[in-house]
């Protein structure tokens, strides 16, 4: 079966005044039909830029000289006409700055499903009031009419995952949508998440910088460092038997795995000032001649687990772990 979502090949870059930015460089991924697959890396590789992308909202002057996006069989970067936004959901990162303060839940999210939902108004209102249910907001009716700052933070989010499913999506895709809340309120609206994709068979796309809410929500990951994919398959493959250098030091970093990934000497390098060969490179404690010259190809190894390094079944020195 076809995925939902397959992004091939994908390069990404922009003009700056220090020089072109190599945003993404060759990224391909996909999310099967009713999957999840969790997009992690350190700030600044490339996260937030492939979302756009997926979304159709990359900023002016970005070149995508390579790759294609396409959902539902079709390339949506070709052909925004087709367009996707009714059908792909978005989950925003944080839930106090997404909302208009000067409009009710309600009238926000209706103003979307007239776009983008078939129906009246009343059909869209039914609809709405019984989302707020699913997604477990306290009485939902009269929730439409509230403010924004009339709901407390998991509340907001709970409203926005509302949003999100409100056109009826086949894909959502959410951007650390639990980062900004407190870690028990954290693990509800991930279970919330988790149920009402399984529930209504969508496929999810999300991104996070955090290994454990990606064992929490996704079956499938992907590994991007400075705009490449440097490992992806089964969640649990990855997690229990990381092959590139890049992930096995995230995950050395930090058994429990409740990562903040900042234990790698070094950081992820400027867009404008890629090494060449493998980006990771600079900071690898396996690097070899070849690897600032040649850019490693992703190497299959068990159940669709890839990896962009051909030194992954090296050991890493025991003060790279450290
Ligand atoms: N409009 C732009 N102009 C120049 N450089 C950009 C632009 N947008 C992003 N970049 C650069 O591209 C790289 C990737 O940025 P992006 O925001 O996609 O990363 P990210 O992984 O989402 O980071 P974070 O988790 O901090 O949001 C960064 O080096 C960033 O500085």
């Amino acid at each position: 079966m076809k995925p939902m979502l397959s992004v091939e090949g994908l390069s990404v870059r922009i003009g700056t005044g220090r020089g072109q930015a190599r945003i993404l460089d060759e990224v391909t991924l996909s999310v099967p039909r009713g999957g999840t697959l969790g997009v992690v890396g350190e700030s600044g590789c490339g996260k937030s830029t492939l979302l756009r992308a997926i979304l159709g909202i990359l900023p002016r002057g970005t070149q995508v000289p390579a790759g294609a996006i396409l959902f539902e069989g079709r390339d949506i970067l070709a052909d925004r006409a087709a367009s996707a936004r009714g059908r792909i959901g978005f989950i925003p990162q944080d839930p106090y700055l997404s909302l208009n303060p000067v409009f009710t839940a309600g009238a926000q999210i209706l103003e979307a499903m007239r776009h983008h939902a078939p129906g009246t108004r009343r059909d869209h209102k039914a609809k709405l009031a019984e989302l707020f249910r699913a997604v477990q907001l306290p009485d939902p009716e009269a929730a439409l009419d509230k403010y924004p700052h009339e709901f407390s933070g998991g509340q907001r989010q709970r409203l926005l995952i509302a949003a999100a499913l409100a056109c009826d999506p086949a894909l959502v895709v959410a951007d650390e949508p639990t980062t900004a809340l407190d870690v028990t309120t954290q693990r509800e609206i991930l279970a919330l998440l988790r149920q009402l994709t399984a529930a209504r068979g969508l496929s999810l796309l999300f991104v996070t910088h955090d290994f454990g809410v990606l064992a929490a929500v996704c079956e499938r990951v992907a590994v991007l460092y400075a705009g490449r994919v440097a490992e992806t398959g089964l969640t649990r493959a990855v997690l229990d038997d990381p092959r590139h250098p890049y992930t096995r030091m995230l995950l050395g970093c930090h058994p429990d795995r409740a990562v903040d990934l900042t234990g790698i000497p070094g950081t992820v390098p400027a867009a404008t000032a890629q090494p060449a060969g493998c980006r990771f490179h600079p900071r690898c404690p396996l690097v070899q001649p070849g690897c600032a010259r040649e850019v490693p190809p992703m190497l299959p190894l068990a159940e669709g687990h890839a990896v962009a390094c051909p030194f992954h079944a090296l050991p890493l020195p025991e003060p790279a772990l450290a």
